[in-house]
């Protein structure tokens, strides 16, 4: 279970963006998150996996966070979160070596391997982002928009795919302004609202 009390976030020179914020991600569980754009979603996403560090608050989590982080953020934009001269095989099994029923579960090909992110498309490479994110130590993914920009065909393969892995006990925080996808995908929904 991963515990978050109180969490409060700003950059730098601006006021706080997230402010006492608390939640609770329980293993096979998918909780929406939701709010209007600017209001501090893929922020609090951030400090849930680590990469922010949250002004104050505690963040309690059942794993140890040493070795693989047991917490994935996966942004909306896979391009931003590989090396660009790195071939696909290289950057997922810099993370781990996926077993063959994953990769071909989450329609990761082997042809792909040989080639560089440019060369293949955006909705393939979040299918690579998301095999890459998926070591046996991860219990929390951080999904934020991971399907905004996918047609909805690849949208509905790729929440399939890891509504299963749910069911199996990952739990997911499924970022989205999509209030259709989230009612479909996740049984508990948060609302974050704006700081004026
Ligand atoms: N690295 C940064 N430095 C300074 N300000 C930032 C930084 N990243 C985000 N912000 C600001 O923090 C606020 C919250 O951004 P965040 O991306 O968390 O919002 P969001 O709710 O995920 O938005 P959206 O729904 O549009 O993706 C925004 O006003 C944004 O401009």
């Amino acid at each position: 279970m991963l515990e978050a009390k109180c969490l409060t976030f700003g950059y730098p020179r601006q006021p706080a963006i997230v402010d006492g914020v608390s939640l609770t991600l329980r293993p096979g569980e998918i909780t929406g998150l939701t709010g209007p754009s600017g209001c501090g979603k893929s922020t609090l996403g951030r400090l849930l996996a680590g990469v922010l560090k949250p002004q104050s608050g505690s963040i309690q989590l059942a794993e140890p966070r040493g070795g693989v982080n047991p917490v994935q953020y996966l942004h909306q934009s896979p391009i931003f979160a590989v090396n660009p001269r790195w071939r696909i095989g290289r950057i997922i099994e810099e993370a781990w070596a996926p077993d063959e029923a994953t990769r071909e579960a989450l329609g990761v090909s082997r042809d792909w391997y040989n080639r560089f992110p440019h060369e293949i498309s955006g909705g393939e490479l979040q299918r690579v982002a998301i095999l890459r994110a998926l070591a046996p130590e991860v219990r929390y993914l951080i999904a934020d928009e991971i399907t905004a920009m996918l047609d909805p065909i690849t949208q509905a393969d790729i929440w399939s795919f890891l509504m299963q892995r749910s069911c199996e006990g990952l739990s997911i925080l499924a970022i989205s302004h999509d209030r259709h996808l989230l009612q479909r995908i996740a049984s508990k929904e948060i609302t974050l609202t704006r700081l004026e």
